[in-house]
Formats: structure tokens, sequence, C-alpha cells
């Protein structure tokens, strides 16, 4: 029978353990505070701003919300980043993705203090977690790792492959399988024979951000299938870069969308605030 792989109840049972962890830090005088900076109002982002200030609020990490009109300048914008860089009381800074193209989010995203880079996106942080130390890990891959760990899923000695090579899912994601000693492909939109690749994968990620494009033909029998995607289909409904129907009966273990990686994100954007008092 196929799993069903739950971000929703996962993300509510890591945000109660946080909650805890944050309740002890403030007994002994401790506050966490995350800035968080929106250029625009692109409405799927304000949906996930909106949904990050209400996971802070119940956790009781404090945040602090920058709402920056679409014509902020870019060196607006890096000022607002330098002046919470030295604010000793700003834990974590988040700057909301994407941008208004005027704004290089390279630029933006190197201007942060490492020291509270909790989206992970910084070069220090990618470099870190390359050579195996610690530091920030960007959310979505961290959430599919505790995704799998907390579902029971062995990734030592495992095929995983992952479709998508970006900074903030593909490369992290396969330096995060490697860590756990999987054996890891990355997949890209110049890879050749791509079912073929895809079919070996024991454990498939799919982040390439095509609606319902990995149907059945490109997945092995029992794998466990990861969709980091979210999309619209033809109806305007939410739906990932898996046709989930068509793959289910062929799988172990899948993650819905909504409801499955999604949920992850914010819960471990969560867990970096708390981990960047002792980082
Ligand atoms: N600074 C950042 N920008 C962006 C990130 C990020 O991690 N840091 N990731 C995405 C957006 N994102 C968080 O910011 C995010 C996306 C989706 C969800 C989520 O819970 N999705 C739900 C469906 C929500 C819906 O109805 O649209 C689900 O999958 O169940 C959370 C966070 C890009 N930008």
């Amino acid at each position: 029978m196929t799993k069903i792989i739950d971000g929703k109840e996962i993300s509510a049972i890591i945000k109660d353990e946080l909650k805890s962890k944050v309740e002890e830090y403030k007994r002994n005088g401790i506050t966490i505070t995350l800035a968080v900076i929106q250029v625009g109002k692109d409405p799927a982002s304000s949906v996930y701003v909106g949904n990050k200030k209400k996971a802070c609020a119940y956790v009781g990490i404090e945040s602090l919300a920058y709402e920056l009109s679409e014509d902020t300048t870019q060196e607006e914008l890096l000022m607002l980043i330098k002046v919470l860089n030295n604010k000793k009381e700003v834990n974590g800074i988040l700057v909301q993705l994407p941008l208004p193209k005027h704004i290089d989010e390279d630029l933006v995203i190197q201007t942060i203090d490492p020291g509270k880079d909790v989206d992970g996106f910084h070069p220090q942080s990618v470099g870190v977690l390359s050579i195996g130390q610690k530091g920030f890990v960007s959310c979505t891959p961290a959430g599919i790792i505790e995704l799998l760990k907390r579902s029971n899923i062995e990734i030592e000695g495992k095929e995983c492959v992952i479709i998508g090579r970006s900074n903030i899912v593909g490369k992290p994601m396969a330096l995060l399988l490697l860590r756990e000693n999987g054996t890891v492909t990355i997949c890209h939109s110049r890879t050749k024979n791509l079912k073929e690749v895809t079919k070996r994968a024991d454990i498939l990620v799919v982040a390439l951000g095509k609606p319902k494009f990995v149907t059945k033909d490109y997945v092995k029998e029992g794998a466990v299938v990861i969709d980091v995607g979210i999309n619209r289909d033809e109806n305007g409904k939410l739906c990932g870069d898996v046709d989930y129907e068509d793959v289910f009966d062929k799988v172990s273990a899948i993650t819905p969308v909504p409801g499955g990686v999604g949920p992850m994100t914010i819960a471990m954007l969560l867990h970096n605030c708390v981990e960047s008092v002792s980082l």
C-alpha cells in the first residue's frame, strides 16, 4: 500500500518541539527575533510571508515585518539589510523571493550576515554544507530530509535522483542526501534519457516547476517520490510537478501537494531561527 507522507502533520510536530525550546530560551531570558522582508505584493509571496509570521507567533519567535513597495531600489533594500545585520536583537533575516526584476537576488543574499542567514541561501552557508560542517541549511531540502527520516525511510545506500538543479532546492538537496550516504544524481534540462535515469531512483525528488510532469513512466515500482512543485493545473487547482494520481499505485510513498513539502519549508525556517541562538 502506498504511504502518503503527511507534511502538515510532521511540520505540526516539529513546531510543537520548537515551541518548547523557545519557551525554555525565554525562561533563560533569550528571545528570538526574525526580520521578514517582502518587496512588492506578489500574492503567493504575501501568503507565504503571512504564514511565516503566524508560524513564528505560534512557537514564540518575534517577527518584524518589512513590507517594501515594488519600486524600492536595490540600494534601499541593501541598506535595510545592513541596518538589520547590525541590530543585536535580530537573530535572523529573511528576504522573501522572488524579488522584482530590477533587484539582483544574488547580491541581496550575499549582503545578509551569514550568522543571520536563516534561509541558508548565503554562499557561506552553502559552502559550509558542502564540506559537511554545521550551518544554516536551505529550508525546503532540510524539510525533505526530515520528512524522510520521520517517515522511517532509509537514505543510506539508496539511489537518489533529483530533477532540478536550483541553488535553493536541487543543489543543497544533493548535498544533504550525500551527507546521509545516499548515491546521488542530479538531472536537469539537458539530461539525456531522463526517464532512464529517474527509473533508477529509490528516492526521486522532483523540483523542476512543470505541473504533473512526472508520470508513472518516470518512476520505478516501489520508489519514494518527493514532490517539491507548487503549480496550478488547467482548472486553477494546486498541483505538484508529479502526476499524483498517475504514479500513486506504483510508488511506495509520496508527498501530496498541498500538504507535503510546503509546510516543512516553514517548519525548517523556524528550526533555523532557533538554531541561530547556538550556531
Ligand atoms: N526567502 C525565501 N523565499 C522563498 C522560499 C524560501 O524558502 N525562502 N521558498 C518558496 C516559497 N515558500 C517559502 O517562502 C513556501 C512555499 C510554499 C509553502 C507551502 O506551505 N505551500 C503549501 C501550499 C500553499 C498554497 O496554498 O499556495 C503546500 O505545499 O501545502 C510554504 C512556503 C519561494 N520563495
